[in-house]
């Protein structure tokens, strides 16, 4: 694909806090764009693997987030674990059936029509059957401020490979409900490459979509002020990994 990019060089010619490429600003529309880089090792183990293209970004509909989770950092629909400070407390356990004064059904519905359609771009994209993906865990929302981490676990600007840390991970996907330098500073997704970082600046309903291996290295800039929403919504192409579909129980 063709693939254009912007730099932003100061006058002194360096690039600005080490980012040298902006694959995708927060104000551009971008109906789809993709960025081809090799693949790693990481799959050789995979017989089913077909393509390694990188990045997929697409306009969808801007998903409305619903409710505010207060001092939330994580929620996880399948499992109902949602971070509070130090600890994890469980939705589902929690409220029981009050559970369904803060969720709805036609909220699970949408979560599960915007996972299809992405999967679907996802296939798409990379050339493969969307029956051959599954959704995997751990997906969930995430909140980012610039109150202090209280845990490891809320240290989202360490760089990572999906794959290592979440394991079944192949392919990632990011669906951003808030936008840069409007709702939050900071906050950018980055890849590490050799050659240079990349950034993609979240925009409310934008999708950026990848391979999880180390093809991808990648870290979230620490979000300066304001507050930053994302979906990560991840597959896998083992069926052994694959989960169903969160619901309201
Ligand atoms: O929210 C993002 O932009 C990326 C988060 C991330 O790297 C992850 O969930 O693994
Ligand atoms: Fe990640």
């Amino acid at each position: 694909g063709l693939v254009l990019w912007s730099r932003r060089l100061p006058r002194d010619g360096l690039p600005q806090d080490g980012i040298t490429e902006v694959l995708a600003h927060h104000s551009d529309i971008l109906q789809d764009k993709f960025v081809a880089i090799p693949c790693s090792r990481d799959y050789d183990s995979y017989k089913r693997f077909e393509v390694g293209v990188r990045e997929e970004i697409d306009a969808m509909k801007r998903p409305q987030p619903s409710r505010t989770l207060s001092q939330a950092s994580i929620l996880d629909l399948h499992s109902g674990a949602l971070s509070l400070g130090k600890r994890f407390v469980n939705l589902y356990r929690y409220f029981g059936d009050k559970i369904h004064d803060i969720f709805t059904e036609e909220d699970f519905a949408l979560y599960r029509d915007v996972r299809q359609r992405i999967q679907q771009r996802i296939a798409q994209v990379f050339g493969i059957s969307s029956a051959s993906m599954y959704l995997t865990k751990p997906t969930f929302f995430s909140r980012m401020n610039s109150t202090e981490a209280k845990t490891a676990h809320d240290e989202y600007w360490h760089p990572h490979v999906d794959k290592v840390t979440y394991g079944s991970f192949d392919y990632t996907s990011l669906l951003y409900l808030s936008d840069y330098s409007q709702d939050f500073g900071g906050g950018r997704f980055v890849f590490l490459d050799a050659d240079s970082n990349k950034t993609v600046e979240p925009r409310a309903g934008r999708v950026s979509f990848f391979t999880s291996g180390s093809e991808n290295l990648h870290r979230v800039e620490r979000v300066l002020w304001g507050t930053r929403f994302a979906i990560t919504i991840s597959f896998s192409c083992d069926p052994e990994h694959g989960i169903g579909d969160p619901a309201l129980a």
